[in-house]
Parts: structure tokens; C-alpha cells; sequence
């Protein structure tokens, strides 16, 4: 091997550290170089007989930039006393000469020709791996179900469904109403997680009720690794002199944060969010005479925030006008007058009955053709319609018009609710009934005072307020003992215990303390943290608390289904709130029949009310849809037989309200719940899309491609058992590997694993571990210039063959979130010394052998082939400039058609709403304009280039 010769003005790059720059050999002593690299400030000492380092050679045609800045085009090199001149055209087209000492000290070799003819070659492992990353992306951002994979969830079909049709939507605006237990928190996550990843926000505020706030903190880390901020008024002014909102792109906050504090709201409206959550939206009351300041707030955000999603199991809790405000949250222009929806509401049993058809009759009969032309006659549906006449393409624009019905006229594109009915598999509810005698102390007062139908209900409270000076009233009150000798019967049995008030909540944990019974208590006064330490008291298995005490806004949203035992201590009035309390058990996840335990007064008003739950609404047994209406319109005659109860009028009362509910049920059913079905959880959409993600499950693809990364990046392995390793850093760990701690950790890919061991990290293609592994890769030059030794059977030995990685990009503003209609396109070619075309065969049939080149070797026989090797990448450039415009035409293609059918959606309610203003359509066809601009103007990129030898 030949001694480098190094002479004082050379320029030198570092092999092993190329971000250094253009080094300057400074001097050259006992066997020793030195090299200045000014652009990092950095001097380096080497053996002369073992540097890593290679000498900079530009070649004619080449284009150079000195120090000062100006470019040359090299047409001579001259070298004389080992330094060499580089002559040629300067950018003005003057002849001109730079020394190499005054070449840009931050010349940077990224490039693949560059790394290929400065001899910076990778390991083929590397090229291979980066060659892979590149398609993987751009299958990932096509997938279908992009973001929906990574989640540490079970795959649910109705979840899957709604958070795939949301998240495809451009700055979604929906109202998740899932019935109790269902997973809305999850949907949520999903929709974020998707968003995020595919770019579409950035910023989100996520606003819930300030017991749930570490709920969600925990969920959405352990299930999709994401990290907020939980914003309380400590952390709010820890930032001084700036918005602190903008110290932090994922906020957690409680919506009680921002009352009364008009900073707090002015700080939240002005931080430029991406997406708004807002859980228990129910608490947002509105009414014609007096909206609330929780709803004034979230109405002002969600005018500033292009994405809002309003979570809540119970939309009419408060009223349908305060339910059609919410949804007019969402969009204004689609609902704009309460009169107009009720109207609509009306006629949503034929809307149905059209729907109906078009899912299950294979022609359409003349009446049911004709409802259809006047639904859609503001539509412009014709194509559409006549579609229907065509057997090759009926079928989707059977799709496309039940999408059309749904859009226009139900709550279709902004309501989603999913119920037990439709969901299946929850296990059953039993009830427990349990007269009690009214306590003499309480007859005696609710004779003696004018109680109210609160205190009717709640006879502690007026005991309590009345009868400061007796005993507590836990003391007389049968239900007391009897709650004791339950959970006492009940062995060890997990019970949770609800009740309406707090302080009953508060008085009832020391009566069961004083009883023996180990109990905790959890109520909207507590701090957070102390209600946390509760929940997780009463959530230990070994040593925790038997019964959990809650208030009933205290439990609101919680997680208690490893619980199987609920005692109602009181009744609610609100059906949505009866059915709140049942679902903190009936819950997915809940693996054993329900038992409800309900203590009541005999012959008192908690009795009527009870039977009015039991036998009129059924109320116990299932979630009653009906029970809010039935409410709404008997409420004042149950009122009437709780302030006097009567035994003939209570059984009258309890028929009418059962033969209602039925109705109204069955209605409903035929009507706007069918609408909802139908719209919440399309079944085949659903079953294919969990099917495909049950697929990339099953795949087993990531493991290997990971096992390659580990291997490159120097990340140790260890077996752990099926489907689990141990990762650590190696020794030889080429640089920090993402999320991955120093003292290691445990990952498996199996998501049943990963589902019941949270202490693992659960690895999909999603997770940021793989994405920053994946990032590593492409944002650094790793792999980008290769060279190896290679066996295939058509190929004869002694071959050059040049294998060339171009991508096609498109740039565009963030916010057109262009990757949906066009991913980074990898475009492969293959060819051989004589310019003939081998891409056909697959980069995996090219066996690599395992030789390795010296690398002085390796440059020489790089440079000696450095015109062939340009000419096959200017060949190669040919062939994919060739393939643009199919390429952007197709993508073109698919962004017109996605655009002109939401133009078409929004110029059609305008024309049944003139408060869709003009502005916006206009300014769907500028980003549509903007779009094809972008895509037209898409840009070809090499990535990577390969020279294979074939053996
Ligand atoms: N896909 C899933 N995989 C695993 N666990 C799930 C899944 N969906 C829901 N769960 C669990 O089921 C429970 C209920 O889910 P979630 O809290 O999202 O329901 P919700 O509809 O928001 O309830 P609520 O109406 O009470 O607010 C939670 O413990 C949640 O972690």
C-alpha cells in the first residue's frame, strides 16, 4: 500500500467525521498530519500510515465554490508540488483559477456522487437499509390506515371506523358520542395520533374536567406516546413575559383552568392551536337566554381552531337546543337554525327509509327513486343518479349517494354515535334490589318541612342542614348498615359505591371506616392528586381499598371496569346520569356481568323513582335511548308523585312512561338512531379496514427491517421470549439511538403483549422509536453511496453495474398537507456498464457477497469509472423525468377529485344555507389551484447511488 502524501495547503475530508468540512493540512511532522477544519472551528492529528481521512479531487465539469463565494465551472486541473490549481469559467462566464486552500472550508460531501468519488462508501447493509426506509415511507403515508396502527389498543371495529372516517378529514369538526364506555377517549387518540403523524396539526389543545385530567395524561402516553403538558396555574406562569401556551406544541388542561381567568382564555385564544379537544362536552350549556361561559369560551376557540372534536356520552343530557348548540359549534353553516333542525329531525324516518333501500334493494322502486331526486335536488347528483342504472358502477354510487344523504341531511358529517345495540359483546347487567324502611327521623322531617324534590331524594342533605345538633345522619340511616353488611358480604369483591352528593360521599366513607370497611373517597373537592391516590387505592389488587365512595361528577369518565360490583346509594333524576354511573363498569374491558346494587326507601319517593327507572324505562338492565325523552315530557308528572306519592297514579305513570319509551324507541330506531347507526360504524368499511390492520399485525416485516437497524446502528439485542427483546446500547453504538435508554429496555412487537405489559415498549411502524430510527437514517447521508460485491444468475461475473435511488418530492405549506395525494415516490434503476437497463430485476435478487474492498482500491476503481458512472446517472435521471408526468398527473388527479367533491358538498348547502359564504368556497379552489401547483411543480431528487461488481 502507497503512503498518503500530504503537503501543507491540501485539502482533506474526514471519513469517520465528514460533518467536519473541507480540512487544510497545517503540517506534516514524525509521521504525524495535522488538519485544520475551519467551518467547525476543529483541529485533528493523525498517523500518516493510518488516517481516515481522503483527499480532495475535484475533475473537469465539476462545479467549486472558493471561500469568498463565488462559483467556478472546472474546466483544467493542475497540480504542482502536490497542491493543485482548479482553472475554468467563473458564474460571469470569466475565465478564472482557484487554489485548493481557498475552496469553501464548508463544502459539505453529502451527496452521493460526492461520498461515491471522495471515496465515502457504506456498507451495502446500509444502502439497503436506507433503499428500504425510503419505500416504507411511502407506503406508510398511502397506507389506509396511516396512524391508526401504533396505538397500544385493542383493534374495535366501530373505533377503527369513526377514527379513520374523521381523520381523513382536513381540520376535522366532529362531535364524538359514543354511548358511556365505548371509547371515545380512544377515538380521540386515534384521531390525534393520526393527525400528528401525517403532519395535519401540530399544536393541540386537549380541555377536560379536572378529575379527568390525569386520566387522559396517562392514556394518551401509554397508548400512543404522546407526551402533553399538563397546564395548571403553577406551570401557566412559569413562563414570564410570553404566551406560556407557546412554550409547549401538546397541552392537557381542565376547562375550570380558564373560568373566571380572562388572561388564561386570552393566552389559550391567541396561541395558534391546530386541533381543539374538549371532553365531557355535555358541560358546555347553552340555552336561547343564557349561554353558559364554558360554552362562550369553547365558541370562541373553536372560531380560532380549524379542528374541534367535542366528546360526550350523553349530548342531550342538558336539552336539545343546548345539544343543537353544540353541533353548531362545530358548523355553523350547516347548522344555523334550531327550527330548521327540528324540521329536519322530522323527516329523518323516510331519510332512513331511502337509505335503507339503497343499502339492501337490488333495484330501486319508482317511489323510492323519486324521494331520492327531491333529497337531492339541490345536489346536482345526475351522474350520480344515473350511475345507479349502470351494473359495473352501481355499487359505489350507491356508496357516494348514501354519503351525499347522510352529509346534507342528518347530523351525518358531524355527529358520531355508536351504541351497545350495534357494538355487541359487553357482558350483561344484573340488579340487585333493596327495600329499605324509611328512617323515622327523616318521615318526621320531610312531614314537618316543605322539602324540595332534591331533598325528597336525598333525605341526609335536609336531615343534615336541619339537625345540627343530633347525630350524624350516617347514624340513622338504614341504608348506612345495610351498604356496610353489603360490601362486607361480598368478601373481597372490588365495589363501587355512588351517590349523588359529596358530602354524603365524604360522610359515607368514615360510616364505612367506622363499619371496617376499607374504603375510599373521590369527589370533585379533592385535589387531583389525592383523588388519583384514591382511584389507585381502590385499583390495587393486593392491599387496596375494598370500596370506592364517589360523588357523582367525582366519577364522571373514569375507569373502574376491573370492578364488577356498583352500589347505587341514591338515584339520580337525569336518565344520562343513571346511565354515567353504569358505565364506569359497563365499560370495554369489563370481563364479568354487572352487578347494580339499589338501595331505596320503601313507599317513599325513592321508590317511585325507582320503579320508574326499573319498570318504566328499564333502565337497569341497558342503556335506555328513549329515557331523556320520556323524561322531557312525564318529568313534571313524575315530579308531581315524588312530592305526593300515590299508589295507583305511580303504576299509571310507570305504563305510560314504558309504552313511550317503547314508541319512542322504536321511532328512533326507524329514524335519526338508524341515521346514526348507519353513519357511526359503516360494517364493511369497518371490518376492512381492521381486517388490513390485523394484516401489518400479522405481516412480521418490521422485526427484520428493525433487526437490520439495530445491527447498523450498533444497538445490542437480547432474546427475551416470544415476540420480546432487550435492547440496550452496544458498545460500537454509532450514535444516541432514538427513545432508547442507556440502561436499555424492553420492546415487544405482539400486540396482545403489548396490551396486558405496559412495562414494554410496544413497537409498530408507528411507534417514535421506529420513526426516529427511520429519520435518522434519511436525514443523514447513511447509505447514500455504496459498493458491493454481487451474485444473480442471469448476470455474468465481472460485471460494473451502477444501481441508481432517485425520489420524487413535492413541497408545499404545511397546511395543504399535500403527502395524502402525493407520498415521496422512490423511482429504482439498474443498469449495466453498457447502459442497458436491468431495474426489472429486484434490488433482493442481487445477492451480496460478503468480500470486502480496501478502500484505497474501492477509490481507484471509483474514479477510474467516474464517466461511466455519470453518464448511467444522467441516463437514469432520463428515464425518471420520464415517469413524471404520470406521476404527478395521477396525483393531480386524485387531489381534483377529492376537492371538487367538497366543493361540490359546500356549494350544494349553500344553496340550502346562505351562511356558507363564498370566501370559502373560494378558498377551496385557491388551495386547490396551490395544490397543483405544488404537484405540478414536484421535484426529482437523486438519493442514493450503488456500483456493483458482479461475482
Ligand atoms: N381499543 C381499545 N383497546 C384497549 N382498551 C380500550 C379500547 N377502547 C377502550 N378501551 C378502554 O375502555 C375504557 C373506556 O374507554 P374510554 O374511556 O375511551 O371510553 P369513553 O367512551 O370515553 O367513556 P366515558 O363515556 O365514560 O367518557 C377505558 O379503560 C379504555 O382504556
Amino acid at each position: 500500500m502507497t503512503l498518503p502524501t500530504f503537503v501543507p495547503g491540501q485539502r482533506w475530508i474526514s471519513e469517520t467525521e465528514p460533518e467536519l468540512g473541507l480540512g487544510i493540512v497545517l503540517n506534516v511532522e514524525n509521521n504525524r498530519v495535522t488538519l485544520l477544519f475551519i467551518a467547525s472551528s476543529e483541529r485533528r492529528t493523525y498517523a500518516v500510515n493510518n488516517s481516515p481521512l481522503t483527499r480532495v479531487r475535484f475533475s473537469k465539469g465539476d462545479s467549486i465554490e472558493s471561500a469568498d463565494g463565488w462559483k467556478l465551472k472546472v474546466t483544467e486541473v493542475r497540480e504542482h508540488n502536490g497542491l493543485i490549481t482548479y482553472e475554468g469559467l467563473a458564474d460571469d462566464g470569466t475565465p478564472r483559477a482557484l487554489e485548493e486552500v481557498d475552496l469553501n472550508h464548508f463544502m459539505q460531501f453529502n451527496k452521493p456522487q460526492d461520498r461515491l468519488f471522495t471515496g465515502h462508501l457504506d456498507p451495502s447493509g446500509l444502502f439497503r437499509l436506507r433503499y428500504e426506509t425510503l419505500r416504507r415511507i411511502g407506503q406508510l403515508e398511502q397506507s389506509p390506515v396511516r396512524g391508526l396502527v401504533g396505538g397500544r389498543t385493542s383493534i374495535i371495529p366501530h373505533q377503527i371506523y369513526i377514527a379513520h372516517e374523521i381523520a381523513h378529514r382536513q381540520a376535522p369538526r366532529v362531535l364524538l358520542a359514543d354511548e358511556v364506555g365505548l371509547g371515545k377517549t380512544i377515538e380521540a387518540g386515534l384521531i390525534i395520533h393520526h393527525q400528528l403523524l401525517t403532519g395535519r396539526v401540530e399544536r393541540i389543545l386537549i380541555i377536560v374536567p379536572e378529575p379527568l385530567l390525569h386520566q387522559w395524561l396517562v392514556e394518551m402516553l401509554r397508548r400512543f406516546n404522546l407526551r402533553f403538558a399538563l397546564f395548571d396555574e403553577e406551570r401557566f406562569w412559569q413562563v414570564e413575559d410570553a404566551n406560556p401556551f407557546l412554550s409547549e406544541q401538546l397541552v392537557l388542561c381542565s376547562l375550570d383552568f380558564f373560568m373566571d381567568d380572562d388572561e388564561r382564555q386570552e393566552a389559550a385564544l391567541a396561541a395558534g392551536w391546530d386541533m381543539c379537544v374538549v371532553d365531557e362536552a355535555h358541560h358546555l350549556q347553552w340555552s336561547e337566554q343564557n349561554a353558559s361561559p364554558e360554552y362562550l369560551f369553547v365558541e370562541q376557540l373553536g372560531r380560532a381552531v380549524p379542528s374541534l372534536l367535542l366528546l360526550t356520552a350523553t349530548p342531550e343530557q342538558l336539552g336539545k337546543r343546548s345539544h343543537f348548540a353544540r353541533l353548531r359549534l362545530l358548523d355553523p353553516d350547516r347548522f344555523y337554525s334550531y327550527d330548521r333542525f327540528q324540521l329536519e329531525e322530522m323527516q329523518y324516518e323516510s331519510l332512513a327509509d331511502v337509505i335503507n333501500h339503497l343499502l339492501d334493494d337490488p333495484e330501486l322502486d319508482r317511489e323510492t327513486l323519486s324521494q331520492l331526486k327531491t333529497l337531492l335536488s339541490q345536489d346536482l347528483a345526475d351522474d350520480l343518479l344515473e350511475r345507479l342504472g349502470d351494473p359495473e358502477r352501481a355499487e359505489s354510487a350507491r356508496g357516494e349517494l348514501i354519503q351525499l344523504l347522510l352529509d346534507r341531511h342528518g347530523t351525518g358529517r358531524v355527529l358520531f354515535r355508536n351504541t351497545r345495540t350495534t357494538v355487541k359483546g359487553f357482558p350483561g347487567r344484573e340488579l340487585f334490589a333493596y327495600p329499605l324502611p324509611l328512617p323515622e327521623a327523616y318521615r318526621r322531617l320531610l312531614d314537618e318541612t316543605q322539602p324540595r324534590i332534591e331533598d325528597l331524594l336525598h333525605p341526609e342533605t335536609l336531615y343534615a342542614r336541619n339537625c345540627t345538633d343530633a347525630e350524624e345522619w350516617w347514624r340513622v340511616d338504614s341504608r348506612v348498615e345495610w351498604l356496610a353488611e353489603t360490601i362486607k358480604g361480598l368478601k373481597s369483591a372490588k365495589v363501587l359505591v355512588i351517590c349523588a352528593k359529596t358530602r354524603t360521599a365524604i360522610d359515607l366513607e368514615e360510616a364505612l371506616r367506622v363499619r371496617g370497611v376499607r374504603a375510599a373517597v373521590f369527589h370533585e373537592q379533592m385535589s387531583i392528586v389525592a383523588r388519583d391516590r384514591a382511584a389507585a387505592w381502590f385499583a390495587d389488587v393486593e392491599n387496596g381499598a375494598q370500596a370506592l365512595v364517589c360523588s357523582e361528577i367525582g366519577s364522571e369518565g373514569r375507569n373502574f371496569q376491573f370492578a364488577h360490583h356498583l352500589v347505587m346509594f341514591d338515584l339520580p333524576l337525569n336518565p344520562d346520569l343513571l346511565e354515567q354511573r353504569i358505565g364506569r363498569l359497563d365499560r370495554i374491558g369489563q370481563s364479568e356481568t354487572i352487578r347494580i346494587h339499589v338501595a331505596y326507601f320503601e313507599d317513599s319517593p325513592q321508590s317511585v323513582l325507582f320503579r320508574w327507572y326499573d319498570q318504566g324505562l328499564n333502565a337497569f338492565s341497558q342503556p335506555s335511548p328513549a329515557g331523556l325523552a320520556v323524561f322531557g315530557r312525564l318529568g313534571s308528572e313524575l315530579a308531581g308523585l315524588l312530592r305526593a306519592p300515590d299508589s295507583d297514579g305511580e303504576t299509571r305513570l310507570v305504563e305510560r312512561a314504558r309504552k313511550l319509551a317503547d314508541a319512542i324507541q322504536e321511532e328512533l330506531h326507524q329514524g335519526r338512531d338508524r341515521l346514526l347507526e348507519l353513519n357511526s360504524c359503516r360494517k364493511e368499511a369497518a371490518h376492512r379496514l381492521v381486517r388490513f390492520i390485523e394484516e401489518i399485525d400479522r405481516e412480521d416485516s418490521l422485526w427484520p427491517y428493525l433487526e437490520d437497524v439495530f445491527d447498523a446502528y450498533g444497538v445490542a439485542v437480547e432474546e427475551h421470549s416470544d415476540h420480546c427483546y432487550i435492547l440496550r446500547p452496544g458498545e460500537h453504538m454509532r450514535t444516541q439511538f432514538p427513545e432508547l435508554p442507556e440502561d436499555g429496555v424492553t420492546v415487544t412487537l405482539d400486540r396482545g403483549i403489548g396490551l396486558t405489559r405496559e412495562d414494554m415498549l410496544f413497537l409498530t411502524w408507528e411507534h417514535p422509536m421506529v420513526r426516529g430510527a427511520m429519520d435518522l437514517i434519511l436525514n443523514s447521508e447513511h447509505g447514500n453511496a455504496a459498493l458491493s460485491l454481487v451474485r444473480h444468475p442471469e448476470l455474468p461475473a465481472g460485471q460494473l453495474l451502477l444501481e441508481v435511488i432517485y425520489l420524487l418530492e413535492c413541497t408545499a405549506p404545511k397546511r395543504l398537507h399535500i403527502g395524502r395525494f402525493f407520498p415521496p415516490t422512490v423511482l429504482r434503476f439498474l443498469f449495466d456498464q453498457d447502459g442497458n437497463d436491468l431495474s426489472a430485476l429486484p434490488l433482493e435478487s442481487l445477492a451480496e457477497q460478503p468480500q470486502q474492498f480496501d478502500r484505497e482500491h474501492a477509490l481507484a476503481l471509483v474514479r477510474s469509472k467516474q464517466k461511466l458512472i455519470n453518464r448511467l446517472i444522467v441516463s437514469a435521471e432520463k428515464k425518471a423525468r420520464a415517469q413524471m408526468p404520470g406521476i404527478i398527473g395521477d396525483s393531480a388527479k386524485r387531489m381534483l377529485d377529492a376537492m371538487t367533491t367538497e366543493l361540490k358538498r359546500l356549494a350544494a348547502l349553500r344553496r340550502v344555507n346562505p351562511n356558507v359564504r363564498q370566501e370559502e368556497l373560494d378558498q377551496l379552489k385557491e388551495n386547490a389551484i396551490e395544490m397543483n401547483n405544488c404537484i405540478q411543480g414536484a421535484h426529482l431528487r437523486l438519493d442514493s447511488v450503488r456500483l456493483v461488481i458482479t461475482v
